[in-house]
Order: structure tokens, then C-alpha cells, then sequence
């Protein structure tokens, strides 16, 4: 695996003296998908915009394809596509004119095979002699990213691409981040949504109050929220767990009415037929069963309360 994007020990201090970033390091390696979760001003546009040279780092190092950020800007800078999360267009220009613009203010000489390679893939082709105002909101995210892809960037950063978006529009968006991925460009995404993370991403980062809490491979977490718990209520409490059922690694409810037995939805064999057998077997009588699934929500959830603690 290439590292094509390094970021080492970033920090941002803005103006005011607030620390929107605290120190964040992490890389990505070429042709991943990473999602960065994190809740409203947890810093995550302020990264991208450090990575992208729009804001100035107060600290650390960012290096794009072996190019450093801020001594060698212009050659990092080419690397990298940025689809902000305003629709900032020029209302009354056409598409084509609009993505040709964008490839030229790289310093790129016009190349209207690889323009139009780009909108028939964004399938903006049909629409390239429209106005920008013509167009519909997803299409106009359409354009952004067409813009952002224009220069031949190796990565692409994306904040918060469907936000506001409706359901189909997201898949349509999730769809169009995986092709991108087939033809070889690395994708940084900020979202709020769980679920667009589980859909796309390769690795999830969290992050809050300026802090990376976490980078982990989305088939770890999705690891981690297999795991189920059952509860089966008991109709008489009981003292500790009885012999009969000291290898099934049960835990016992608070004030002992109830047995909690964690297991692997993913496991070919969950064990619960043997776990009711077991129980009946020992002489103990069933109120009532309930189960319950951690979530990567969960997950997300537990760690920004830690962070909080
Ligand atoms: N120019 C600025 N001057 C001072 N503080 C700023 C500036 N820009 C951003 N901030 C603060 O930095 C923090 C991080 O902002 P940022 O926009 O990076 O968060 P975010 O994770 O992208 O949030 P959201 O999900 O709401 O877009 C916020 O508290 C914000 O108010």
C-alpha cells in the first residue's frame, strides 16, 4: 500500500485563539475511501481546508503525494480535487464552460476529451450547454464534483456530499463515489450520516473537538456491531450463575432476575437454542426474552460521551 495523503500532528488555532484542530495525525492510503464522522464543529471542514491550503496551519505537517502543503503548495495542491459543501457556482454559466474554467485555473492545458469523459461519468453530458441555474440540486452537486475532478486529481475530498440530499439522490452519490474508486482516486468524505459510512467507506474515521478518537477499518467496526446480547428474564431471581451453566459465559442482570448471554450475528452458529435448552434444563423458568444490538451509532455515540466525560 502507497500512503498518498500525511498528516502529522495538524493543528489550527484561528484568530480568536479556539483550537479547531488539536494535533490530528493520519494516513491515507491510495485508493481508499475514508469517512471522518464527527458532530457539528468537531473540525472536520476545518482538516479538509488546511489539507487544501484554504485555511493556514498553526502546526504539524501535511504531505500530498511526498509534496509538503505549505513549501511546495502548488504541486500538492494539483494533487488534490476539494467539492466544498456550498453550492458556490456561477448561476448563469453553462456546465461545460464551468468545468473547463475550473481545469484552467490549475494551469492545465484545455483538454475537452477528458472534460467530457468526466460529465458522460457524472452523467452531466446531456446537460453540458445548460445553465447551472437549470439544474437540479443533485445535479448541481453533479457539477461540483465534475469542477473538482477537471484538473486530474489523485484525491478527492468530499464535505458532507449528500447533506440535505433525499434518499435516492444519496445512493446515487454513493454510486458515483464507487466508480470513482474503480478508476484508481482516493476519496476523504465528512458526514453525519451513519449509514453513508457503513454504504462507502474502506475506514472511518471519528472525530471531535478538534481530536482524531479513532481510524478503524469499516469491517472491524462492522465486527464490533455484530455483536447481539440477549436477556432472558428469569421468573426467580437467583445468587450467582448456576454450575449447569458456568461454560456458556453468561453475565448476570443487575439484581440477579436475568441472565445476559453476548454473542456474534455473524457466527454460523449463534448458540440460543443450546442457551434455552441449557436454561430449562437447569430448573429455571422464563419471564420473558428481549435482545439488543450495538450499532456503530453506538459506537459513536459511547465515544464522543467518553470524550466528554
Ligand atoms: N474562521 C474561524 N474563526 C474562528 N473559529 C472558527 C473559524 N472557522 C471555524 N471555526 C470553529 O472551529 C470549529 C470547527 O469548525 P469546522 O467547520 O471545522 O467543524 P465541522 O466538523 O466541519 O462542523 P460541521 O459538521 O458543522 O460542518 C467550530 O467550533 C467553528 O466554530
Amino acid at each position: 500500500m502507497t500512503t498518498i495523503l500525511s498528516i502529522r500532528d495538524l493543528r489550527k488555532t484561528y484568530g480568536d485563539g479556539f483550537q479547531a484542530l488539536k494535533g490530528v495525525t493520519l494516513d491515507i492510503q491510495q485508493g481508499e475511501i475514508l469517512a471522518l464522522l464527527g458532530p457539528n464543529g468537531a473540525g472536520k471542514t476545518t482538516l479538509i481546508s488546511t489539507v487544501c491550503g484554504i485555511t493556514t496551519p498553526s502546526g504539524g505537517q501535511v504531505s500530498v503525494g511526498g509534496h509538503d502543503i505549505v513549501t511546495d503548495f502548488r504541486a500538492a495542491r494539483s494533487m488534490i480535487g476539494l467539492v466544498p459543501q456550498e453550492l458556490a457556482l456561477q448561476p448563469f454559466e453553462t456546465v461545460l464552460n464551468t468545468v473547463r474554467f475550473s481545469r484552467g485555473l490549475f494551469g492545465r492545458p484545455r483538454d475537452d476529451d477528458h472534460i467530457r469523459s468526466i460529465l458522460r461519468k457524472l452523467s452531466l453530458w446531456d446537460k453540458k450547454d445548460n445553465q447551472i441555474t437549470q439544474l437540479s440540486g443533485g445535479m448541481k452537486r453533479r457539477v461540483l464534483i465534475a469542477k473538482a475532478l477537471s484538473h486530474e486529481p489523485r484525491i478527492l475530498f468530499l464535505d458532507e456530499p449528500t447533506a440535505g440530499v433525499d434518499v435516492d439522490l444519496r445512493k446515487d452519490m454513493w454510486e458515483t463515489v464507487a466508480e470513482l474508486k474503480a478508476d484508481g482516486v482516493t476519496i476523504i468524505l465528512t458526514t453525519h450520516y451513519i449509514e453513508e459510512a457503513e454504504a462507502i467507506a474502506d475506514r472511518v474515521g471519528v472525530i471531535a473537538k478538534g481530536e482524531l478518537l479513532l481510524v478503524q477499518d469499516k469491517s472491524t467496526l462492522m465486527a464490533q456491531m455484530g455483536k447481539k446480547q440477549i436477556e432472558v428474564q428469569l421468573n426467580e431471581p437467583l445468587t450467582r450463575i448456576p454450575e449447569a451453566l458456568a461454560n456458556l459465559d453468561l453475565a448476570m442482570g443487575a439484581g440477579g432476575d436475568s441472565l445476559i448471554y453476548t454473542y456474534d450475528t455473524k457466527a454460523a452458529r449463534t448458540g440460543i437454542t443450546g442457551l434455552l435448552n441449557d436454561i430449562a434444563a437447569a430448573g429455571l423458568t422464563l419471564r420473558d426474552v428481549q435482545t439488543r444490538q450495538s450499532s456503530l451509532e453506538d459506537i459513536f455515540v459511547d465515544l464522543l460521551k467518553e470524550e466528554a466525560a
